[in-house]
């Protein structure tokens, strides 16, 4: 029985994205052809701005912008803090996509349909994916505006079942049971803890691990205090997912969180976090974080199985 009403599918299209069949490779090939016959070349690198975190894309050269609503199968977005724009142009000379605005499971969408852009962005023929996001920091150490790498994540959604990667698995994007253990790459996460010295910003970016989670309520107490204890230092409604689709099929990956509230782990605090509050963060202080992704962007050959550019090696 489809328990969907029609007015409300009309009124929400990504409830109607439920009734729907995962998109296909032909899908994905499809939307990548729509976009290669609009952009003057293929993107090396893809960077998915997080909450609040969209002005990095204003900082392309010879910007490209697409609203989401005009590609052929893209979903729309509904966060405020995410546009909803997909923006080509040059970054330290190395062509580029950036999502400003990504899609959530909270907002209706299926894991599938949230992770769609990442196989196009394969097509289109993109190497490295830099995901960014905002995230509350569950370790003690780290302040609001404070970045962290992330070295490994903790999908609690796919712990518990749902992940994007469910049903028959197409071959033509990667094997049935992708391995995750160097999900975010070595050199890459070097790479911008160098960065990070030569900038002077080792005393605010850490290195830590991402826990996703389903949102949209943020964290209880009792819940904090448990994704504390299982080894999480950070958590958000996003990113795993994307990186799961991402090394499936074969993309470089390099993950940064922006801290932008502390979660509350004490039953006595004052502290209430609000996506209002993320976002007044992120406007405030997420200029380091653009410096930093900028810097890398300039410091990665795509092209290199290295990864890295021989002329910075040696400034690093
Ligand atoms: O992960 P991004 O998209 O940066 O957004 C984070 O901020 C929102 C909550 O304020 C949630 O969507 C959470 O995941
Ligand atoms: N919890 C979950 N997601 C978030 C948070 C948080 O505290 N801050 C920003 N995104």
């Amino acid at each position: 029985m489809n328990r969907t009403p029609r007015t409300l599918e009309r009124k929400y299209p990504c409830c109607q994205m439920h009734s729907q069949e995962p998109l296909s490779y032909e899908d994905c090939e499809a939307t990548a052809q729509w976009l290669l016959g609009h952009i003057k070349r293929q993107p090396e690198i893809a960077i998915i701005c997080g909450s609040g975190l969209g002005m990095l894309a204003e900082t392309l050269e010879g910007k490209q912008t697409f609203e989401y609503g005009e590609i052929p199968h893209f979903p729309t977005s509904t966060v405020p803090g995410h546009a909803g724009k997909l923006v080509f142009g040059d970054l330290q000379g190395k062509f580029c996509v950036c999502m400003k605005g990504r899609f959530h499971m909270y907002e209706g969408y299926p894991l599938w349909k949230v992770t769609f852009p990442i196989r196009v962005f394969k097509l289109l023929g993109v190497q490295v994916l830099i995901v960014t996001n905002a995230a509350g920091s569950l370790a003690n150490s780290y302040c609001p505006g404070d970045l962290m790498i992330i070295r490994d994540h903790i999908n609690l959604l796919g712990l518990s079942g749902q992940n994007p990667l469910l049903g028959p698995n197409d071959d033509r994007f990667g094997p049935r049971f992708p391995p995750l253990s160097d999900a975010y790459d070595k050199k890459l996460r070097k790479m911008a803890r160098d960065i990070s010295k030569r900038l002077g910003y080792s005393s605010f970016v850490h290195e830590g691990v991402y826990c996703m989670v389903g949102g949209p309520n943020f964290e209880s107490v009792a819940e904090a205090r448990f994704l504390h204890k299982l080894g999480a230092d950070a958590v958000g409604m996003s990113t795993a997912a994307e990186v799961v689709v991402a090394k499936h099929c074969g993309l470089k990956v390099f993950g940064i969180s922006f801290i932008t509230n502390r979660v509350v782990k004490e039953y006595e605090g004052e502290e209430e976090v609000s996506h209002d509050g993320v976002l007044e963060i992120g406007h405030m202080r997420a200029a380091t974080l653009q410096t930093l992704v900028t810097e890398l962007v300039g410091s990665i050959d795509p092209n290199n199985n290295n990864l890295i550019l021989e002329e910075k090696e040696a400034s690093l």
